[in-house]
């Protein structure tokens, strides 16, 4: 589903030149969580732009679903579905006006758009909200109508860039339901976090970034006979000297 191979990407020239991802590759397949892991200013967010389309590598290659992402970064686009702890919701719009504004977006048609939202607020429970304007609902709903959106146009890919930064255990559950639906859709899904507890309980394989590189990946078992440690974080302690200081919002279990 996608294959990014030796992705390299320099920010700067010259004497200024920053190296925030150096010759990466990785692989997800159909119906697998990947989580990405890194400390601050590891390169996972500059990995996620790449794959996305939304920054040019400087030099290798992405492919989802058998579309590069250098010739092709539109069919890219539209296989892949973001959910990232900043997305806005538009306060003045229902989420069922907002869900159609976005539809309209990705070239849904009236019809796919009507049965996609009636098949997602049943799936996700925000029917009874949905003509209620997004400006009084909850930040729970408020949540779920943006992971709605993330799904709208069936995307077979989906990028959770740090989805519970900022939540309270009920946002950080919905989350949690959310990624469990995706696996069960058998959607390809890369999870980029601090909180190593999530990850661990939800990732099938993982990939440690440091300083741009990954410097190991595998299931749990693979990287605990590769690193001799039983835990994420004491693999992130021991073999990339990271402290557990992370944003005020993480946990404790976050690099
Ligand atoms: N536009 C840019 N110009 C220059 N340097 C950049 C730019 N974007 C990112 N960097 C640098 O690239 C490196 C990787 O950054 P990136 O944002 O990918 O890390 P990250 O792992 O997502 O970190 P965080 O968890 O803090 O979001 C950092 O050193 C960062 O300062």
């Amino acid at each position: 589903m996608l294959e990014a191979s030796l992705l390299t990407k320099d920010f700067g020239e010259g004497a200024s030149r920053v190296r925030a991802v150096h010759q990466l590759s990785l692989t997800v397949q159909a119906g697998e969580v990947y989580g990405l892991l890194g400390a601050n200013g590891a390169g996972k967010t500059t990995t996620l732009r790449m794959i996305m389309g939304l920054l040019p590598p400087t030099s290798g290659e992405v492919t989802v679903d058998g579309f590069r992402v250098t010739r092709e970064p539109e069919e890219v686009k539209r296989r892949i579905g973001l959910v990232s702890a900043s997305t806005g919701i538009y306060q003045w719009l229902t989420p069922r006006e907002m869900l159609e504004y976005f539809g309209n977006i990705y070239s849904l048609s009236t019809e796919q758009i009507s049965q996609r939202i009636l098949e997602l607020s049943q799936l996700l429970d925000f029917a009874k909200f949905l003509d209620r304007a997004c400006g009084n609902l909850s930040t729970g709903q408020k949540q779920r109508i943006n992971l709605a959106r993330a799904l709208l146009h069936d995307p077979p890919m989906m990028l959770l860039d740090e989805p519970t930064r900022g939540l309270d255990i009920l946002g950080t559950q919905v989350i949690f339901e959310y990624i469990g639906l995706l696996k069960s859709q058998g959607k390809a899904v890369v999870l980029s976090t601090h909180r190593l507890d999530e990850a661990e309980r939800f990732a099938d394989r993982f990939g440690l970034i440091d300083q741009g590189s990954l410097r190991f990946e595998g299931t749990l078992s693979q990287l605990q006979e590769q690193t001799g440690c039983t835990h994420l974080v004491d693999m992130f302690v021991k073999h990339l000297g990271k402290t557990l200081l992370a944003p005020a919002s993480d946990s404790p279990a976050a690099v």
